[in-house]
């Protein structure tokens, strides 16, 4: 069985807020591959930031989404960066991705000064404007539906997944 939904998008977009409201409204499974990596290296992600290093994070990752994809049932939250791994977006080929797409402005708001989010630890602003930029190709690539999530609350983004999956 196939994820009902995958989500993906910047850091700040909503993808674990919406993805575990999506899933309780739908009553199915919620799977974050971020909770699968922490589980999977027994410690926090800023924690293996700093004890392995990104490139590890990334090798995490790519397992940790593919086991995701080949097992999920329910809605699938990626990370923000997962999509950076071509291997990745070609196992998002088939799915029903949702980018949820938000701007500087709003995601900024949101991530506040990153906590827990290691890439962001400095300077938050400048780094997330950078990522923005490199990864909006790469969202739109995988996604097959896009949510503007820009000045909408949670239970709004929510509404506009649920409305875009088959009944
Ligand atoms: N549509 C929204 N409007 C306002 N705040 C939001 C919205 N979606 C998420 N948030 C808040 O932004 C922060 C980051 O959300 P999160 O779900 O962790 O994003 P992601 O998983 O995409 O990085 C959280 O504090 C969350 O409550
Ligand atoms: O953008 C990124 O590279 C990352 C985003 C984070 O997830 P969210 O997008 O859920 O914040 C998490 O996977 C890690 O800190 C790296
Ligand atoms: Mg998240």
């Amino acid at each position: 069985m196939a994820p009902v939904v995958v989500l993906v998008g910047a850091p700040g977009c909503g993808k674990t807020t919406v993805g575990r409201a999506l899933a309780a409204t739908l009553g199915v499974e919620f799977r974050d591959t971020d909770t699968d990596i922490e589980q999977m290296a027994g410690k926090p992600i800023p924690e293996i930031f700093i004890d392995e290093g990104e490139a590890h994070f990334r090798t995490l990752e790519r397992a940790a989404v593919a086991a995701a994809l080949a097992g999920g049932t329910g809605v699938l939250a990626l990370g923000g960066g997962a999509v950076l791994a071509e291997e990745t977006r070609a196992a998002l080929i088939g799915h029903r991705v949702v980018h949820l797409s938000v701007e500087l402005p709003d995601a900024v708001r949101r991530v506040g000064l990153g906590a827990g989010r290691p890439l962001l630890a400095l300077n938050p602003r400048a780094t997330l404007k950078h990522l923005m930029d490199q990864r909006r190709p790469l969202y739109a690539e995988v996604a097959t539906e896009t949510v503007v999530t820009d000045g909408r609350a949670p239970a709004q983004v929510v509404a506009e997944v649920a409305a875009l999956l088959p009944r």
